[in-house]
């Protein structure tokens, strides 16, 4: 792709500066954080509620794609009770030991964020059932026939977790949070609302028009929307203009989004189902392969927002192209029954 190696519109990847910028634009109350109207108003009730009473909010899982809020909302949590915050994730949790010196190391009242909880070592899992309910763990000191468990108390504290594939938490662990909010991609108003807001802090005087065309093109994540408009930021600095339309249209051509801003992954992906499968349906192991990717990837971060914004369903015998998404490509689209029917492999 054209103008550098991370890809703009990627809601994964980062870079160093990416993440200095993200954080410095972080919304720091639920008041601030835009959108999610629903989720933020079950947060805050709950927050409310257990402030009232005095005693530690329930646990919270946040599910939902990548880019949409789940940390920026793990911190609220804390700011808002006036809670310490720890943070860690699944995969530095390899051993129920790693988990056991968190949790013993708490403060009371503590806010404990685990990222990408699903990826957490199956016995800590176990080791965490225990903790989310009774606030108490089961430590084993020694080893073969002389080894015993030995209680430890923990002091009461809030744990968050944040996933981008709910499916795969066991149930018992999915079970044990008070409360889950399913984040959803964001619509262009909203997406309007938080450039405007990061236009403000970054005192950068942009059209209307242009955060309208941004706010279009940014796959309905605010990570993306924030990263596209620093872009158009540099795009004017650099050509001595305004961050008008002008400037956007200039700068996303040359960091290769497209109109409805798919990114290279999505596209390729479309390519496949298109061309290799006349529409499909296509299984989603066979899609992976075809584009290299895992299949968590694939399910996770393309999927959602291609069914999103109407380019493909789900069907149970695979994923298949919508006529919308012939459209977009330019294709013709294949004439009902005309291809042989593919094999389906996996679903
Ligand atoms: N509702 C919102 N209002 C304003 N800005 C937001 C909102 N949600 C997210 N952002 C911005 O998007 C950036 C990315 O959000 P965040 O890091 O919370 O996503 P995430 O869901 O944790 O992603 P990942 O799954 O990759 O960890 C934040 O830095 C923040 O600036
Ligand atoms: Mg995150």
């Amino acid at each position: 792709m054209q103008g550098g190696d991370v890809d703009l519109t990627d809601p994964v990847l980062a870079s160093e500066a990416e993440l200095a910028f993200e954080g410095a634009l972080r919304p720091k109350s639920l008041e601030e954080f835009v959108g999610q109207t629903r989720v933020r108003g079950q947060l805050q009730l709950l927050l409310t509620a257990a402030m009232l009473q005095q005693r530690t909010p329930d646990h919270i899982l946040l599910a939902g794609p990548p880019g949409l809020g789940k940390t920026t909302l793990a911190m609220i949590v804390a700011y808002e009770g006036g809670r310490p915050l720890r943070m860690s994730s699944g995969p530095a949790i390899q051993h129920a030991g790693d988990l056991a010196a968190i949790l013993s190391s708490l403060v009371p009242g503590e806010v404990l964020f685990i990222d990408e909880i699903h990826r957490m070592a199956r016995s800590a899992e176990e080791m965490l059932y225990l903790a989310m309910e009774d606030f108490r763990i089961d430590i084993m000191v020694g080893k073969g026939a002389g080894a015993t468990s030995v209680p430890l108390d923990l002091a009461p504290f809030t744990l968050v977790g944040a996933t981008t594939r709910a499916g795969l938490l066991p149930n018992p662990l999915r079970d044990r949070f008070g409360f889950t909010a399913h984040l959803e991609f964001y619509d262009e108003a909203e997406l309007e609302r938080v450039l405007e807001r990061a236009a403000s802090m970054l005192g950068l005087d942009v059209d209307r028009e242009a955060l309208a065309e941004i706010a279009g093109r940014c796959r309905g994540t605010p990570r993306i929307a924030n990263r596209l408009l620093r872009r158009v930021r540099d795009y004017a600095l650099v050509h001595g203009g305004r961050a008008d339309l002008g400037a956007v249209r200039a700068a996303l051509e040359l960091y290769d989004v497209d109109p409805l801003g798919l990114d290279r992954l999505d596209r390729a992906v479309m390519q496949i189902i298109l061309t290799r499968f006349g529409g499909g349906p296509v299984g989603l192991n066979t899609l992976a392969v075809s584009v290299g990717e895992e299949a968590e990837t694939i399910e996770a971060v393309v999927e959602p927002f291609l069914v999103r914004i109407g380019l493909i369903t789900r069907t149970p015998r695979g994923r298949v192209a919508t006529p919308s998404a012939w459209r977009h490509f330019g294709l013709a689209e294949r004439a009902p029954g005309a291809a042989a029917a593919l094999p389906i492999d996996d679903l």
